[in-house]
């Protein structure tokens, strides 16, 4: 088994030094690490946020660990420089459409969510995001207008595209409560008319769920105001990227949520993927030992569970995480003190007392 490990910038390699602690006491056998750069780190050393060797070192292993990317450092390079290209061009060079978000708050916590906690209690959605597609992959630039300089940014999905990711997101609503929103914003766009035809027409496919439609505003009015409707959504990359960082606040902070990012490649292990927290490289707290590496930790629950076939390691480190948390081990984020390698050192521990 090989796992590639990309820290990247930021929180990225402290969280992320944390999840790999986890991991070392699991003592899976047979395993091999290797670690890559990416990001503003990979720029400054080999001139691009995703070097070739970084992208071969992950097309050779059963799963990815991704901290994560970005630095204000880089916000004037062109964009083909900036540090997210790499974890984009690893979403699309390996085919990593489907990305998996759950949101499920923690029993007991339902104070430290952002919404009332009666509210709070009902949250468990899971975002399925296309990946691969929408605005972030169409062509873009600039131009000259009347208006001075324009920037354009093409949105589109083809029918093959949206298909593959509704029957991702149906047989994720099996496995649920069968339950499938798909959001869009169809009154207003030809993308997600195309999307939404799709979706209706996938559906018939999976007579066991039952599928509604929202546009993506009332979406987020509804996620605030009753986030227990959703069991399952799908949506497209820009929609699906917005939903799941406001969903984090409804369970508690953005340092709680973990994904997985699959595609069709199956190893001998189970489903390669990549796995990282939903939040960025946080600037304004890396390097003081304050970010939360829970989600760190649960993206590598999720890559035992999808990539390596280790549902019973995957589901101890998860009841250790919600162990340290009922035991009000928390960070800044949740309103505690716990220094990352605190709760690091928590989940450790935890870990061993879990059979
Ligand atoms: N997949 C990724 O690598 C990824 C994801 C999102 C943003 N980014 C990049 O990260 C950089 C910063 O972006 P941003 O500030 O918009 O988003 P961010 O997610 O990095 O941070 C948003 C806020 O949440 C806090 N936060 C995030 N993770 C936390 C954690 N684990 N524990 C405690 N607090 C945490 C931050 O301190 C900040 O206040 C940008 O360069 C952005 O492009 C990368
Ligand atoms: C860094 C950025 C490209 C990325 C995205 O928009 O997908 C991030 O926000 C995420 O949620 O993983
Ligand atoms: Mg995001």
């Amino acid at each position: 088994m090989k796992i590639a490990v990309f820290a990247g910038d930021g929180i990225g390699p402290e969280v992320t030094a944390q999840a790999l602690r986890v991991l070392d006491e699991l003592s899976l056998p047979g395993l091999t690490l290797f670690e890559g750069d990416v990001g503003a780190v990979a720029y400054r050393r080999h001139g691009q946020p995703l070097p070739d060797e970084t992208l071969e070192m992950a097309r050779a292993a059963d799963a990815v660990l991704f901290g994560a990317v970005g630095d204000f450092s880089c916000d004037d390079l062109p964009r083909h420089l900036r540090p997210e290209q790499a974890i984009l061009g690893l979403r699309s060079e390996l085919g990593l459409f489907a990305n998996l978000r759950p949101a499920a708050g923690f029993p007991g916590l339902e104070h430290l969510s952002s919404l009332k906690p009666e509210i709070a209690r009902s949250i468990d959605v899971l975002v399925v995001r296309e990946l691969n597609g929408d605005v972030y992959f169409g062509d873009k630039g600039e131009r000259a207008s009347a208006g001075g300089r324009e920037g354009w940014d093409a949105m589109s999905y083809n029918e093959a595209e949206v298909r593959r990711i509704a029957h991702t997101a149906f047989r994720a609503a099996m496995g649920r409560g069968k339950r499938l929103t798909s959001v869009d914003k169809a009154n207003v766009l030809e993308t997600s008319r195309i999307w939404r035809e799709t979706v209706i027409d996938v559906a018939k496919d999976y007579p066991e769920v039952t599928l509604d439609h929202m546009y993506v505003d009332n979406a987020a009015m509804q996620m605030v105001k009753a986030p227990g409707q959703f069991d399952t959504i799908v949506t497209g990359n820009l929609f699906g990227d917005i939903l799941s960082d406001q969903a984090s606040a409804c369970v508690g902070s953005i340092g709680l949520l973990a994904s997985a990012s699959l595609g069709e490649r199956q190893t001998e292990h189970g489903t390669f993927g990549l796995y990282e927290p939903i939040h960025g490289s946080a600037p304004d707290i890396a390097g003081q030992d304050k970010a939360n590496p829970v989600a760190a930790v649960l993206s590598l629950a999720m890559l035992l569970r999808h990539s390596l076939g280790r549902e019973d390691e995957a589901v101890r480190v998860e009841r250790a995480v919600e162990g340290i948390l009922a035991e009000g081990i928390f960070g800044g984020d949740l309103g505690g003190n716990a220094t990352t390698g605190e709760i690091g050192d928590a989940i450790v521990s935890k870990l061993l007392t879990i059979s």
